[in-house]
Formats: structure tokens, sequence, C-alpha cells
């Protein structure tokens, strides 16, 4: 039998290269169908429509290297813990996000790169921290989103906790919250130097307030238009990884996409980020080679008709094969693929 390999010319082999990151080879998708951070209840419904659109199967056939281990959907108990001004559902986002924690941490400890699938943002508090507890080094966040998420009890005029997350997760603004039994596991230790913004255009005052006092690095959308998406993207990255060390974690809320392209989401803002830009942010952090953990969030398939779900859908998981190395340049076949199956003959198909 003729076992000639095709040769792959230079150029390609330099893609190749590219693509095949060695460390973002090994990813673990976990499900949190969690909807109490607004109550719009069909975001719970989330992991299941992006897994039913074929995520896992379409994730190992990026190239041979993948290796995908789907673990599941988070299940919580409901701890007894006092309720909070201003929080609403706060015990069930308390209890929901130390399970999160604790799965996401275990699957990065497992050498995986950790994709969670939502659930509204609230869940962001739990995946920031099992990611923070996995590694040892200092991660960073980037944040796609048209909102920034930055509220505290006092300052959200909606009381939904999925406006909260950032707040809760950043070191500088730990003073401004009161005690939150039940979240002693959360230690608020990244540093807001540590977060970048991308997509913004639906931020309230006083997260506006925040931004500006803290100086927290934070592209709008007018920030895509001036500069472009690849020097936004470039200039976010300098700013939370400058010596290019620190282990990503992106947190993508799908509302960051425009209404057109993502019309499936609770709290949909116009004016957004194309499918292009979102696809090309997540192809840049795939090449970086230090994608730690990434959340796609706020789904929300009772929204729309099913053609808006649909797009929407196929959005998100157009943006997660993204950060795991699909290429828009297409993918190489198999390079032990034997050179008579190609191109395809009678004789070469047996069925
Ligand atoms: N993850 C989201 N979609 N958040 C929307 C937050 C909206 C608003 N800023 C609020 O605090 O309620
Ligand atoms: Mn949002
Ligand atoms: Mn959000």
């Amino acid at each position: 039998m003729c076992e000639m390999l095709i040769k792959i010319p230079r150029v390609l082999q330099v893609f190749t290269k590219h693509f095949h990151n060695g460390n973002s080879s090994k990813i673990g998708v976990l499900g949190v169908p969690f909807n109490k951070g607004q109550p719009k209840l069909g975001v719970a419904k989330g992991p299941k429509v992006i897994r039913d659109a074929g995520l896992i199967q379409k994730l190992s056939e990026i190239h041979e290297l993948v290796d995908v281990k789907d673990y599941g959907d988070v299940s919580y108990n409901i701890n007894e813990v006092k309720e909070i001004l201003n929080m609403k559902e706060y015990p069930h986002f308390a209890s929901c996000n130390l399970e999160v924690s604790r799965n996401v941490e275990k699957i990065v400890k497992d050498g995986r790169i950790c994709l969670t699938l939502g659930g509204d943002h609230s869940i962001a508090v739990g995946t920031v921290d099992g990611h923070i507890k996995a590694k040892t080094e200092n991660i960073c966040i980037l944040w796609i989103d048209a909102h920034a998420d930055l509220n505290t009890n006092k300052t959200s005029s909606s009381g939904n906790v999925h406006g909260m997350p950032m707040a809760l997760l950043a070191r500088e603004l730990s003073d401004y919250w009161p005690y939150l039994p039940g979240m002693d596991w959360q230690k608020p230790v990244i540093s807001i130097r540590n977060v970048a913004y991308i997509g913004l255009r639906s931020v309230d005052s006083y997260e506006r307030l925040v931004i500006d006092r803290l100086g927290i690095t934070a592209f709008g959308m007018e920030d895509v238009e001036n500069y472009g998406i690849n020097t936004v993207v470039k200039m976010a990255l300098d700013r939370i990884d400058p010596e290019g060390r620190r282990s990503i974690h992106v947190s993508y809320d799908i509302d960051s996409l425009d209404s057109l392209e993502a019309p499936s989401t609770g709290t949909s803002v116009r004016g957004g980020l194309t499918l292009r830009e979102g696809i090309h942010i997540m192809e840049t952090i795939h090449k970086t080679g230090r994608l730690g953990a990434m959340d796609l969030v706020e789904v929300n398939p009772s929204i729309g008709s099913e053609k808006d779900v649909n797009r929407t859908v196929e959005a998100a998981v157009h943006v997660i094969l993204a950060a795991f190395g699909h290429s828009r340049r297409g993918l190489l076949p198999k390079t032990s693929l034997p050179l008579q199956t190609f191109p395809p003959t009678k004789e070469s198909i047996k069925i």
C-alpha cells in the first residue's frame, strides 16, 4: 500500500504550527444552566442549545490534536444563607457559584482549557474564581460585553446579579460590598488593572464613574470604530498581560455582538460587534497560546423566533471554535492521510 504523505508547502506548514498550538488542544466543557442572575428564565437552556448545535463534535474536528471532554452540567443544592439587599435570588447565586468554582478549578487542574457555557453572566464569579484557584500564576480577564457588569448591590438599579460579577471579582471594589454570607470561598484577588473590556455600549452611570476613577481599560464601540478590532485586542492584551505570561480568562457575553448577529439574548443592545469582529477577538486570543478559560454566556433560546435562536447559537459556536483554533483559512487535512485518498477516486471510497 502506498503510504506516501501529502507534502505540505512551507507556507502552510507555518499555519499548521500556528493553529496546532500545543497547549490549547485539551478542552473541558462545562454547562451551567443558571438563570437566577436576571429575570428571563430561558437562559438556563443555553448550554443545551449550544451542545445540540454539535459543539463537541465541531471542536474535536478542528484538528487531530484536539481532545474534548464534556463534564456535563453543574448542579447545586441551595445553601440556607440570608438574603442580601438588592441582590435578587442571592442564595441561589452564592450556592451555584461555589459549585461552578469547584468544577472549573478541577477542569483546569486536569490540564484542560475550561469552556463554560452559561447561563447568565453571574456565573463568571465562579468561573474566574475556579481559574484563579487552579493556576499558580496570575490570570488576566478579557470581558467581552455590551455591559460592564460592574454594579454593586448599592449602585444597581435592577438588582439583577448578572450586572454585578465584575464588581465582585475586583480587589479594588471589595470595600464597597457588605459581608456576603455563603461567599467566604470567594476572595476578590484579581486586580482591576488586569481586566480589560471590549464592546461596551450600555454602561450605567456608577459603572462609568468606577471605570474612570480606577482607570479601567475599557474599549467601547467607538474605539472599535477608531482603531479597528485588531488594534483594540492588541492594546487590551498589552495592558492586561504586558509580558505575555498570564493565563487569559475570556468572559464572552453574547450580547457584545450586535442585536442583528445575536438577537436571542436577554439584554441586547444595538450597535454592537459584528460576528467577524467577535471571531477576530478569539482568533487573536487563540494565537497567544495562553487561553486558560472561556465563558460563553447569555444565550437565551426563549427569546425571538426560531431563526433568531439559530442565528444566535450559530454565532456562539463560531466564536467558540475560533477560540480553540478553527481557522477561516480552512483546515488542513490530517497529515497522516495517504495521498491516494486525495482527491478521492471511486477506488479509494470503499463502501
Ligand atoms: N450580563 C448582562 N447582560 N448584564 C446586563 C446588565 C444590565 C444593567 N447594567 C444592570 O445592572 O442590570
Ligand atoms: Mn451584557
Ligand atoms: Mn455581561
